[in-house]
């Protein structure tokens, strides 16, 4: 007995994209070849010739559940994620109160658990609770951080001590840091200087290139002097790119793999400074908003792999929270349901292959946090989870807030062209086909590899 045969698609398999059908059973791809005839399914999809791909693995987003349920919540952060063709998140600490405890983080999987649509990990926050990691890694966070190097939504910047201390103690977890790598004095001193300057684009020009510059360049010296595996979020420029880059290189020449990955978001993909005068405040995100040489440079970088991800840093706030002066405003942009669409339309204008794409949605997101050998994600092959997505992309329509299923109500990206899913099906379950029908709650944790069952 079969759950679902997938007929008439294309799918992008042994490199190429070709015609094929996909067999899933009990959640699980079980079969991907040309002609599937044996099979006798519960639910027959003929995909009409439209393609058939990995759904994305987000592995940056904020949920805002326990402590601004105003802003988002896990249903409603999932659902927007499964309309998107995302169905694994990996969920960042900066709630309130923020995941550094046992205590916070029963709680916010305790919710997670009550309300997810999608598979989820929980990522443990990194303050003054260094004496908590191994515990909270026990518990089973996917990885630590992101890690603020400089003020951001939440407050939880942390000083250059407790960052080497704390990139030491994951170091001998053997887990991964995520790193939000802003220089915390570089900006006290621009917003210093441009105190008196109050247009929105001035926040790019706060947290400057050399701001995100340095902070990438003292935190490899510290991940070189611990040996910490360490993941960059959401990197923003030239400057950045060019020392992980230079990271890479070094440890190839030197016979090792590199410690060092990072991710983009499609903010810094598809929106520029140009985006200032449209967004005012709405375009206030941390890193900011950056010049077209930046953008340029980070989809070549996304394209020669040194930006191994594209995590949407999922931030979202209310338009009444955004709609302020441009340093009260809070810092962030929601994005969950358009990283897939966006991504897939950059595939249709040739900005990157297929391939090139899928590896940087799924297959990597999922190797970096082990989501692949753990869990059995990111990986499109059989015996691996029918997390999937199928897409038509014949058929491009521009993003409009009032379509999308974050609480936010807005989105930075409205009116540019986009390619959602005609449907999502994670674990072998249909969890959107143009409607929500996913189970509140049916998402699972992905414990991270320091978990121990409780006895
Ligand atoms: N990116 C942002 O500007 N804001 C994020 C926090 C963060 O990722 O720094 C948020 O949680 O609002
Ligand atoms: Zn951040
Ligand atoms: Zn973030």
């Amino acid at each position: 007995m079969t759950d679902i045969l997938i007929t008439n698609t294309k799918v992008f398999y042994n490199n190429i994209l070709q015609p094929g059908e996909i067999q899933i059973n009990d959640g699980k791809i079980q079969r991907i070849a040309k002609n599937i005839t044996s099979a006798d399914p519960d639910l027959l999809i003929d995909a009409k010739g439209a393609l058939t791909i990995p759904a994305g693995i987000d592995v940056h987003v904020h949920f805002r559940e326990p402590g601004m349920v105003k802003k988002e919540d896990w249903y409603t952060g999932s659902c927007s994620a499964a309309a998107g063709g995302t169905t694994t998140v990996i969920e960042h600490p900066n709630t309130i109160p923020p995941t550094i405890s046992k205590s916070s983080f029963n709680e916010k999987l305790k919710l997670a658990n009550r309300k997810s649509v999608i598979d989820f990990g929980i990522n443990g926050g990194v303050t003054k609770n260094l004496e908590s990691l191994s515990l909270l890694w026990e518990l089973g966070v996917t990885s630590f951080g992101e890690i603020f190097m400089a003020e951001s939504t939440g407050g939880l910047n942390i000083n250059e001590e407790d960052f080497s201390e704390a990139l030491g103690i994951i170091k001998e977890l053997d887990a991964v840091a995520c790193i939000h790598a802003e220089d915390e004095n570089i900006r006290l001193e621009n917003e210093k200087l441009l105190k008196h300057d109050h247009s929105p684009n001035s926040h790019s020009r706060i947290r400057s290139n050399l701001c995100e510059g340095i902070a990438v360049q003292n935190a490899l010296e510290t991940i070189a002097e611990k040996g910490t595996r360490s993941h960059f979020c959401h990197i923003s420029t030239l400057d950045a790119l060019g020392l992980i880059r230079k990271e890479a290189y070094v440890a190839k020449n030197e016979g090792r793999e590199s410690k060092v990955t990072c991710e983009t978001a499609p903010h810094h993909l598809f929106l520029s400074t140009r985006d200032w005068d449209r967004l005012g405040t709405f375009g206030k995100m941390n890193p900011p908003l950056r010049d077209r040489r930046n953008v340029k440079a980070l989809m070549n970088a996304v394209n020669d792999g040194t930006v191994n991800a594209i995590a949407s840093d999922h931030a979202p706030h209310s338009e009444f929270d955004k709609d302020l002066d441009i340093r009260s405003a809070p810092s962030g942009v929601p994005g969950v349901e358009t990283l897939m669409p966006l991504m897939l339309m950059a595939v249709k204008k040739n900005l990157l292959p297929i391939g090139r794409m899928i590896e940087v949605t799924s297959r990597n997101p999922a190797r970096i946090f082990g989501l692949d050998t753990k869990h059995s994600k990111g990986v499109f092959a059989e015996g691996y989870d029918a997390d999937l997505i199928i897409v038509d992309t014949h058929t491009a329509a521009p993003i409009k807030a009032d379509k999308l299923h974050s609480k936010a109500g807005w989105t930075p990206f409205e009116n540019m062209d986009a390619i959602f899913p005609n449907m999502t099906i994670s674990k072998g379950e249909v969890i959107w086909d143009g409607e929500l029908i996913a189970e509140k709650g049916r998402g699972k944790f992905l414990e991270g590899n320091g978990y121990t069952e409780k006895k």
